[in-house]
């Protein structure tokens, strides 16, 4: 049994590839279904945000596994398996392990240690419990990676200063433009990325916002939220008549295909208007088509590299911190993993023990007959239970504690020899 990640990410797929596979909150169920349905995938679990997609599998053959879950990338994503290929990349084992816990402490991620991804995996490993397709070893995997993740943010400095996409985004547009507070500012979306764009557009000085939403309920909440920052607030239906008069616009919705295009754009944009549209959603919001018009500059997540380039130079000491500290943590995992071996021997061995108990306490019953009465028939049960228990418990600490994976082969070994267990299938 081997724990193995295939996916991509930022660092090895361009959006234009990552959108394609991206899976929606929505489709996780059919996909988690779907996966566990391959002959050699026992466990799954799918992280997919905008800046990765990436299927971790408890396989029983860990190269039949591997090609599964690629098969599975390649027609969802409607991809050829050779086009893919190239974007994808395969971890086994401990290399798995550890980049789980990396995803989740922010050192993979676009912007170092940003902190929604922690979320993003605790939302991974509840839609798999609720669907199901984890067991015994990924519900632990991603329990140690949530609680990796969280000692990171709290006990190293790589969490500190409010960094995510969305203040990458506002960093850019800051960078771009000369006065932010003078441009008329509108985001496209009312979700957590809108409200990071709100908080990091007003402390860079911005007064003019307006947020355009699918629904108002959610504009209305996310405007409660910024009690003294006046907020326009518009339906979809007005969406290009607020564009056309923005000088800048985010776009951050679930939508799933572009909501602004060349033509869209065409119909309402002023020629004497300049329009800097920067779209953080994957799937994207903005067709690529746009960068035809002679007045807009549009640039979207990949564009955000440069941006954070600077940042990741200064956060790169923290994140040394982190690694540190996330060795602990797989090292953790792996003793946890390793332990798993000693399991079916432990059980082969008490269900034996149990056996001679259970036929030595009836004999030893019948010969004292039925006078004997049932409450001092319960006392010798209960003892006999305790004695095996206290001769089994000693050596089964033992056993788990061997830290050294030859020496602790040997052990069982002695054990399945001197009690003559024939002991099923071990995890390695
Ligand atoms: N979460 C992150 O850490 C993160 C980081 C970087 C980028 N992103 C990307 O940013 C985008 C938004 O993420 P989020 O976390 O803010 O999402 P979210 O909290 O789920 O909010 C989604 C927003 O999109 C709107 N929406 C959904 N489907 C739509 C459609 N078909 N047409 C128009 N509007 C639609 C929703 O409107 P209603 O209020 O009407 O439902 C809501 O305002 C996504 O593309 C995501 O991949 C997310």
């Amino acid at each position: 049994m081997n724990i193995a990640v295939v996916g991509l990410s930022h660092k090895t797929a361009p959006v234009e590839i990552r959108e394609k596979l991206s899976i929606q909150e929505a489709k996780i169920e059919s996909a988690l279904t779907h996966l566990r349905g391959y002959p050699h995938i026992q466990e799954v679990a799918i992280i997919s945000t905008c800046n990765r997609l990436e299927i971790y599998a408890v396989v029983t053959d860990t190269e039949k596994g591997v090609v599964e879950i690629t098969q599975f990338l390649a027609e969802t994503g409607h991809i050829p398996l050779s086009t893919l290929r190239r974007y994808l990349f395969t971890l086994l084992h401990q290399d798995a392990v550890r980049h789980l816990l990396r995803v989740a402490a922010g050192l993979e991620s676009l912007v170092l240690g940003e902190g929604q991804i922690l979320a993003q995996v605790k939302n991974t490993h509840k839609l798999a419990q609720k669907y199901g397709s984890i067991a015994q070893l990924l519900d632990r995997l991603f329990k140690q990676a949530l609680s990796a993740g969280k000692r990171v943010r709290t006990e190293t400095s790589i969490g500190t200063g409010a960094v995510s996409i969305s203040s990458a985004a506002v960093e850019l547009a800051h960078a771009k433009v000369e006065d932010l507070g003078s441009q008329k500012v509108t985001i496209i979306g009312a979700g957590k990325m809108s409200r990071l764009l709100v908080t990091h557009l007003v402390a860079k000085g911005s007064t003019k916002i307006a947020i355009v939403n699918r629904s108002q309920r959610r504009a209305e909440e996310l405007c409660r939220e910024f009690p003294g920052v006046p907020i326009e607030l518009h339906g979809l239906e007005n969406m290009m008549r607020v564009v056309a008069e923005s000088d800048i616009v985010f776009t951050s919705t679930g939508a799933t295909e572009p909501i602004l295009n060349k033509t869209l754009l065409s119909e309402v944009i002023i020629e004497t208007r300049s329009l800097m549209l920067i779209d953080i959603s994957v799937p994207r919001n903005v067709d690529a088509d746009v960068r035809e018009l002679l007045h807009v500059r549009a640039f979207n997540v990949d564009d955000l590299k440069a941006v954070v380039a600077a940042n990741q130079e200064s956060r790169r000491q923290m994140a040394m911190e982190a690694e540190a500290l996330l060795e602990q943590e797989v090292e953790a995992f792996d003793l946890w993993w390793r332990s798993l071996d000693t399991v079916p021997t432990i059980s082969c061995l008490r269900s034996k023990i149990e056996d001679i108990r259970e036929q030595e306490l009836e004999k030893a019953l019948s010969r004292l007959g039925t006078e004997f009465a049932e409450k001092h028939q319960e006392v010798i049960e209960a003892m006999t239970r305790g004695i095996v228990n206290k001769i089994l418990h000693e050596p089964m600490v033992q056993l788990r504690a061997q830290q050294d994976i030859e020496a602790r082969k040997r052990c069982l070994q002695s054990l399945q020899m001197l009690f003559n267990l024939s002991v099923g299938e071990e995890y390695s």
